[in-house]
């Protein structure tokens, strides 16, 4: 994927590297990434919300973290986590190609570990959105942990990728379901083919 990019996109244009991330991954080598057409559901809800403080859990090769770093506002700043040493690598790699670098702050290690520290360690009062597509059955405890944690605000919007495929059932239910959420379910295909997945967006209501 990295190779993909440095042969096949343009320095410094993000644009031509999700093109090149995406003809990879659709014509050589399938990847998890959450790819172009929930890439443009996540790029319509971004716009709409137009963070300041922004949040990726799981960062794989630094597809979406591309995605949302370009159309964040000069000065807003997105956070990334990652725990897997080789592809936070790579992902820096990506994300400096991009020229994206100095509004991403990639930082690796578990997110349970890492949540209650971003506070002290890089100034966040809260988070106005967060995007989840790390794994699957952390993103409800990883959603908790950020209330406890008091990093979520009122009109704060969850993203969480793959409700559908793989499946986040226990999440689904809990943002559903609890009153603190206004929760709603963008329709849509699993990156590169024609199943179904789709993303929930849920705002945090305090
Ligand atoms: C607690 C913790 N802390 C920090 N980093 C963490 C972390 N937990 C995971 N990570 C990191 O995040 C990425 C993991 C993403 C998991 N995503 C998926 O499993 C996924 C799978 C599919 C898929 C669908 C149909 C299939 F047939 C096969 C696969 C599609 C997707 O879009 C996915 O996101 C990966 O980079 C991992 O290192
Ligand atoms: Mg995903």
């Amino acid at each position: 994927m990295l190779k993909a990019v440095q042969k096949n996109a343009t320095k410094g244009d993000p644009q031509s590297v999700i093109s090149a991330i995406d003809h990879y991954c659709r014509n050589k080598e399938w990847a998890m990434n959450v790819g172009d057409d929930k890439g443009l559901i996540l790029d319509s809800v971004l716009t709409e919300v137009n963070p300041s403080a922004a949040l990726e859990l799981g960062t794989y090769c630094g597809y979406s973290t591309v995605r949302i770093a370009r159309l964040l506002s000069p000065g807003s700043k997105l956070i990334t986590v990652e725990f897997n040493p080789a592809f936070a690598a790579v992902a820096r790699q990506i994300i400096a190609y991009a020229g994206l670098q100095d509004k991403v702050t990639l930082v690796e290690g578990p997110s349970g570990d890492l949540i209650p520290k971003l506070r002290e360690r890089f100034g966040v009062k809260s988070f106005d959105f967060v995007f989840l597509d790390h794994w699957k059955d952390r993103y409800l405890l990883d959603t908790k942990l950020l209330e406890d944690c008091g990093l979520l605000q009122k009109g704060t919007v969850l993203l969480a990728d793959n409700v559908i495929c793989p499946g986040t059932p226990e999440y689904l239910k809990y943002v559903r379901s609890s009153p603190r959420y206004e929760s709603r379910y963008y329709k849509s295909n699993l990156e590169y083919t024609k199943l179904e997945d789709g993303l929930e967006k849920s705002v945090f209501l305090g």
